[in-house]
């Protein structure tokens, strides 16, 4: 198994992974899309790598779209969230959770920035990369098409869109006419009212059913391992390994491992815990580690 590198990356040796993404579409009356997963992967799960399968086949059967390629983002070590390992980490445990996929890749771009990057910035980054630098794909003929580049996330994360100082208004515009969101539905969410006021936005926002209720939590796998319990085919047996091997999210790891002081940008140490506490971990018996218990606005 190849050693993940992502320590000897800087952004100025950064090139964009294109080793896995189609550069030709298979039926040229169909837009080529790019879909992009933003988020902590802290560590990354099953269900993180089932969403991209659930939204392939939910493009192919439902929309005009044909999927040629899909990253994983990690954000970067400024976001401050409860559980979050170095970025560094997360990066490795991603390249390892889709060595088996043929068509999932991941950008380490983001996360290569000290400072915190907005997912608008990130999408660009996408866009930039695929219809600016490559010119889109190729449809036969010598002609190319721009990708859609779209944002693939669980509906937590579309539902903190209504939630007031979270994200930019401006953001959520610029995200969802330019780029739109692929949305698979979460236990716990009510997806109704987390889409209810994005309804301008609604022609481009896709929502996908679980047809298999999958709850993994990143937040739940954290709180296996710290009550010493068995986190096989919850993540990827390479990343069981990984996290064993360096010793991640153990009480005393996960306080290390992470980048700040326990204190939020903004001073406020909103959502931060100390050495020895942890999210959900005191409700023992319900393992109420909240899926999706994002800190809201990560930047304080
Ligand atoms: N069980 C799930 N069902 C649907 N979407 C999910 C699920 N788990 C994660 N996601 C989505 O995956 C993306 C990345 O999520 P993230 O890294 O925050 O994982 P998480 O499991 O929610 O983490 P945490 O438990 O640390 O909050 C987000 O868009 C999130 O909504
Ligand atoms: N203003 C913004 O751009 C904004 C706000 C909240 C979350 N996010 C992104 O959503 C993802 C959320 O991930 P978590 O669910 O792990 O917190 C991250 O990639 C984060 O950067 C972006």
């Amino acid at each position: 198994m190849a050693a993940p590198d992502f320590n000897d990356l800087t952004l100025d040796s950064y090139t964009f992974p294109q080793s896995r993404l189609r550069r030709r579409i298979t039926a040229p009356e169909r837009t080529p899309l790019v879909l992009i997963a933003c988020g902590s992967f802290s560590p990354i799960t099953f269900l993180h790598l089932r969403m991209f399968e659930m939204a392939a086949d939910y493009a192919r059967f439902n929309t005009q779209f044909e999927v040629v390629g899909a990253y994983l983002s990690c954000v970067g070590d400024a976001y401050k969230k409860t559980g979050l390992v170095k970025a560094a980490h997360r990066i490795n445990m991603c390249s390892l959770a889709v060595q088996q996929s043929s068509w999932i890749s991941v950008d380490p771009w983001e996360a290569l920035h000290e400072e915190y990057l907005e997912t608008a910035k990130v999408l660009d980054h996408f866009n930039y990369e695929l219809n600016e630098v490559m010119g889109g794909v190729d449809v036969g003929g010598g002609q190319k098409k721009k990708c859609r580049i779209a944002l693939l996330a669980g509906a937590d994360l579309i539902q903190t869109m209504s939630t007031p100082g979270v994200w930019a208004e401006r953001d959520i515009d610029y995200i969802l006419r330019n780029f739109g969101a692929f949305i698979v539905e979460r236990t716990g969410t009510d997806i109704d009212e987390a889409l209810s006021q994005l309804q301008s936005w609604k022609d481009n926002i896709w929502v996908i059913q679980q047809l298999v209720q999958n709850d993994i939590s990143s937040t739940k796998v954290r709180l296996f391992l710290r009550r010493d319990m068995s986190i096989r085919y919850l993540v990827p047996e390479p990343v069981v390994q990984y996290i064993e091997e360096n010793g991640l999210f153990d009480e005393d790891g996960a306080a290390s491992t992470t980048s700040n002081d326990g204190k939020d940008g903004d001073g406020k140490g909103k959502g931060r815990l100390k050495a020895g506490e942890s999210k959900g971990v005191s409700a023992v018996d319900g393992l109420d580690g909240a899926p999706g218990s994002s800190s809201g606005n990560p930047m304080g």
